[in-house]
C-alpha cells in the first residue's frame, strides 16, 4: 500500500458518546490437526522476528529448509491428541472467554462496550478485528493480550501487530494496551481461588509445580522482564496459598531448538521430583489464560508420562482459568481499571 493511502472505515461520531472496545488477543492455533494446516501456522509464528531473534536470512533458510519439513507432522500428531469436536481448545476456550467477558461487562457498565477476539497468528487477525471494531463505531480501544506475564515474544509481538494496523488507518482509535497483569491482585486471587477450588474437589498433591512457557535465556539477558514476572506471580501465589519455596516450585516448558532456554526445564523437574520420592504432583500453568496444546498435551499427557515413568504415581494438571467465574470477574475488573474515564460503571450511573 502506498505510504499516503490510508484506510477510512467510518463509524466515528463527533458526539461525546464514543464507543469503547476491548480487543482480546491470544496466540492463535492451526485450522486443523493436520500437517497441511499446521505448516502455514508455524511458518507465520516462527517467521516472526519477535519470536526468533536470529539473522533473518540464516533463520529463513533453517525454517524453510529444515523445520517446516519436519515439525508440522510432529505438531499435528500432538494437536490430534487434544482436538475436540468444536475445534482447537485454544480457539474454543478463547471464544468462550470473549463471550463471557462481553456478557459480564454488559452487566457492569451502562454504556455499550464491544469485546472482540483476535489471534496473533492465523485468523481472525488483529487487523481484521480492529477494522471490524472501528466499523462498529469504536473510537477508544483497549488491547488486552491474554498473556499475564510480558514477554517481547508474546505481548511485544501483539503490540507490533496493533501498531502495524493503526498506522494504516486514517483516523486511528484512542489506544490503551495492557502490557501485563502478572501481579494484578484480582488475577492472583483468581488463580489462588481456582487452585483451592480444585484441591477441595480432588485433594492436595504433595507439591505444586507451576510450569510457565519458556523463552531463550538470551532474551532475558537482553532485557525481557518475563523471567522476573513469572517468579513474581509464583511468589504472590505462595503467599496467597500459604506455601513455601519447596512446596511451590517453578519450571519452564516447551523448549524449541538447541540454545539454552529458561531453567529449570519442566520435563527434567518432574523426573527429578519423582526420583526424589514425590508420588502425587499437582501442576498448574498460570502463564496460559486458556488451555491449549502446551497444557493439555505437553503437561497433562507428556509430562504426566515422564513423571510416572520416573517412579511417580500421578501428575494431576489443574486447568487454566479459561472462562471460569474467577477469570471473568478478575479480567472484567482489570478492563474497568484500564478503561477508566471511558466507561461508566452501572452503579455510578444509578447513583447520578
Ligand atoms: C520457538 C520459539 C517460541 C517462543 C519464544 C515461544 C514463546 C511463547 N509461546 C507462548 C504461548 C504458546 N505457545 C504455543 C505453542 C507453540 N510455541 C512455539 C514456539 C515458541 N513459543 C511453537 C513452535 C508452538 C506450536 C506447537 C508446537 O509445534 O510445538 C501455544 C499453544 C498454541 C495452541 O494452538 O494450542 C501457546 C499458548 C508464550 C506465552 C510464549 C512466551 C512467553
Ligand atoms: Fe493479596
Ligand atoms: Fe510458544
Amino acid at each position: 500500500m502506498p505510504r499516503n493511502h490510508y484506510t477510512y472505515l467510518g463509524g466515528h461520531s463527533n458526539d461525546q458518546s464514543s464507543k469503547a472496545g476491548v480487543l482480546l488477543v491470544n496466540l492463535g492455533t492451526p485450522e486443523a490437526p493436520t500437517a497441511r494446516a499446521v505448516r502455514p501456522y508455524l511458518a507465520e509464528f516462527l517467521g516472526d522476528p519477535r519470536v526468533i531473534e536470529y539473522p533473518r536470512w540464516l533463520w529463513w533458510l533453517i525454517l524453510h529448509g529444515v523445520i517446516l519439513r519436519i515439525r508440522p507432522a510432529r505438531s499435528a500428531h500432538a494437536y490430534a491428541r487434544i482436538w475436540t469436536s468444536e475445534g482447537s481448545p485454544l480457539r474454543v476456550g478463547s471464544e468462550k472467554l470473549a463471550t463471557g467477558l462481553q456478557e459480564k461487562l454488559g452487566q457492569l457498565c451502562t454504556e455499550p462496550v464491544r469485546v472482540a477476539l483476535a489471534m496473533r497468528y492465523g485468523t481472525p487477525s488483529v487487523r481484521t478485528q480492529i477494522e471490524q471494531l472501528q466499523r462498529q463505531g469504536v473510537q477508544r480501544l483497549l488491547v488486552l493480550p491474554l498473556y499475564p506475564q510480558y514477554s517481547a515474544t508474546s505481548t511485544g509481538s501483539v503490540i507490533d501487530a496493533v501498531a502495524d494496523t493503526l498506522k494504516q488507518l486514517r483516523w486511528p482509535p484512542e489506544l490503551r494496551i495492557v502490557n501485563d497483569y502478572h501481579n494484578d491482585e484480582g488475577h492472583i486471587q483468581a488463580l489462588a481461588h481456582s487452585i483451592e477450588r480444585w484441591w477441595s474437589k480432588h485433594g492436595r498433591g504433595e507439591k505444586l509445580l507451576l510450569s510457565f512457557h519458556g523463552i531463550p535465556q538470551r532474551y532475558v539477558t537482553a532485557g525481557d522482564p518475563y523471567f522476573d514476572q513469572c517468579q513474581n506471580t509464583a511468589q504472590l501465589l505462595r503467599t496467597h496459598l500459604g506455601l513455601s519455596e519447596t512446596e511451590l516450585i517453578v519450571s519452564f516448558q516447551s523448549r524449541v531448538g538447541r540454545e539454552p532456554w529458561l531453567e529449570p526445564y519442566t520435563d527434567a523437574t518432574v523426573q527429578r521430583l519423582a526420583k526424589e520420592g514425590v508420588k502425587r504432583l499437582d501442576v498448574a500453568c498460570p502463564g496460559f489464560s486458556v488451555d491449549c496444546l502446551e497444557t493439555l498435551e505437553e503437561i497433562a499427557m507428556q509430562n504426566r508420562d515422564f513423571f510416572i515413568g520416573a517412579g511417580g504415581e500421578d501428575l494431576r494438571y489443574i486447568p487454566a482459568l479459561n472462562d471460569s467465574p474467577e477469570q471473568l470477574s478478575s479480567l472484567a475488573a482489570l478492563i474497568l481499571k484500564h478503561t477508566h474515564g471511558w466507561l461508566q460503571p452501572a452503579s455510578a450511573a444509578q447513583a447520578t
